[in-house]
């Protein structure tokens, strides 16, 4: 009996169907790959010679030195035990133009040509450059959809006109991590290959990091192992690594007791780090911002509004923006808004005292869930980024990111409360008048509504102790007869019209 297609789609060893071996170059434009010898114009095939091929390392984050390493070493901290970053060589980036490399991404755009057609992949030499095409293990993340939240604009901020959603959560495993999880293990099945001694892969986890890394792993046929906080992350996300065949440890502690355990443990053992201390991840998770300007025909929103956990992402932002504006794509890059749960805001009471002396927080039940973070890894990129894009950080409490989640949903979306985070961030922003009635605002949705059904359900059962949930919407139980059905819609229809 044949395998399924879907089982063995992104093994090494499978034979793709033709249309995804094909290695296709877009039209007009030249062919790159990381070897200057193989790039060549598509019209004459004439091979240009001295090109610097495309390559990255890591090196020590905001740091001057010659410290560096190759990516094909497993290490996730300089040696004096700061955090690294993936430094591409510009220079060799900055032999094609702006207009090169918007046409390049723009050409691969929704095609089929292996990697290409994911969201990441079709930005390969910005991302990894050096992996061979056969090592990536990709479900063809990306390309999510931005959408106009236009009767959410008009509704609750007060006609602002030009505000979209950047749906990363409508993805494979149901959040963002699939962008930097498709780096990090195609770099581990390339590590395999190569006889690295690894065993598997592992992460401490708020829920969606460990669904990403299962999936990815279970794609590519390696172990996975997700240390996750017991009773805080919903029921949907546990399921999704268990499924997945991880090997799943529920621990009596919060994410950031995980996190300690998982750094200790993988220094022990030869167990790969998928968290977002390791600096691969936030290459893939970089090519959302590269692609809301390519949604907009690389035309610069004004603001962008990310929720703040462990804080990876809103560097990785930072680092999409700023290499387009680097290698010329685009001429500035937009202001940048870190939003917090109230519960969980270390980098809030930061920002506030002036970015004086950081100290991690104990962060307390939220349901921001996936943000219930006090002691974030990635403290030191997040500065850097809030700073270097003229940056701000906002919070909000429970029952604000509720109703801003359940607002939202009302007028067609069905978001996660995280994104009901950054709702909030703009609605405080807006009231200001830091963020103005026609600024183009991009609001990053992190993760799939789905996952948090629970929230929603007490939400609109006016179960949760405290909160008035002013939008809540409970079913009406009805006997199923004519006359109490026609009493309950007339009444109903006289209050909507
Ligand atoms: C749904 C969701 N939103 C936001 C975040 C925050 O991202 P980061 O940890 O990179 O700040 C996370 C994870 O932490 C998440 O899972
Ligand atoms: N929200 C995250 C927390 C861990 O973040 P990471 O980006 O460092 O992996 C999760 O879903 O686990």
């Amino acid at each position: 009996m044949s395998s399924s297609p879907t089982a063995t789609f992104f093994s090494k060893h499978h034979q793709l169907p033709p249309v995804h071996r094909h290695r296709s170059s877009p039209p007009t434009t030249i062919n790159c790959t990381s070897s200057p010898t193989s790039v060549t114009t598509t019209n004459n095939r004439q091979p240009i010679p001295s090109l610097l091929p495309f390559s990255a390392k890591y090196v020590p984050f905001n740091t001057v030195t010659d410290e560096s390493y190759s990516l094909d070493e497993i290490i996730y901290r300089s040696r004096s035990g700061g955090l690294l970053d993936v430094q591409h060589d510009m220079d060799a980036l900055k032999q094609f133009d702006g207009k090169y490399w918007r046409s390049l991404f723009d050409s691969r755009v929704g095609r089929t040509a292996w990697p290409y057609g994911s969201g990441v992949w079709s930005k390969k030499e910005w991302v990894l450059p050096e992996i061979d095409n056969d090592d990536i293990v990709s479900c063809f993340e990306g390309n999510s959809n931005l959408f106009w939240a236009e009767r959410f604009g008009k509704q609750n901020l007060g006609g602002m006109n030009d505000l979209w959603v950047k749906h990363c959560g409508i993805s494979h495993t149901g959040s963002f991590k699939d962008l930097g999880m498709t780096v990090l293990v195609s770099q581990v099945n390339r590590l395999r290959q190569m006889n690295k001694p690894l065993v598997g892969v592992g992460c401490a986890s708020t829920g969606d990091t460990s669904a990403a890394l299962s999936a990815y792993c279970a794609a590519a046929g390696i172990p996975s192992i997700v240390f996750l906080p017991a009773n805080k992350i919903s029921m949907a996300q546990l399921v999704q690594p268990i499924a997945n065949g991880a090997f799943v440890l529920s621990m009596d502690t919060d994410f950031d007791g995980c996190m300690k355990l998982i750094l200790e443990i993988t220094s022990e053992l030869p167990i790969y780090l998928a968290n977002s201390l390791n600096s691969l991840r936030l290459e893939g998770q970089k090519t959302a911002a590269i692609e809301i300007l390519q949604q907009f025909d690389w035309e610069v929103p004004d603001w962008v509004i990310i929720p703040g956990g462990n804080l990876g992402n809103i560097y990785a932002f930072y680092k999409g923006f700023k290499m387009c504006e680097e290698l010329g794509l685009v001429d500035r890059i937009p202001r940048l808004v870190c939003a917090q749960s109230a519960n969980a805001n270390p980098l809030y009471i930061h920002y506030k005292s002036g970015w004086k002396n950081f100290m991690p927080v104990k962060a307390t039940t939220t349901f921001a869930s996936a943000i219930q973070i006090g002691d974030p890894v990635s403290i030191d990129r997040a500065v850097y980024a809030l700073k270097n894009s003229d940056g701000i950080v906002e919070e909000a409490t429970e029952e604000e990111l509720m109703d801003e989640m359940a607002a939202a949903d009302s007028t067609g979306m069905f978001v996660c409360p995280h994104t009901g985070v950054a709702l909030v961030a703009l609605k405080k922003l807006r009231e200001k008048g830091v963020i103005g009635k026609s600024d183009r605002t991009v609001v990053v949705s992190t993760a799939h509504g789905l996952k948090f059904t629970q929230a929603k359900i007490e939400y609109h059962s006016k179960e949760i102790e405290g909160m008035s949930c002013k939008f809540e919407n409970p079913p009406v139980e009805v006997a199923a007869e004519y006359g109490a059905v026609m009493d309950v819609l007339t009444k109903h229809l006289s209050k909507v019209s």
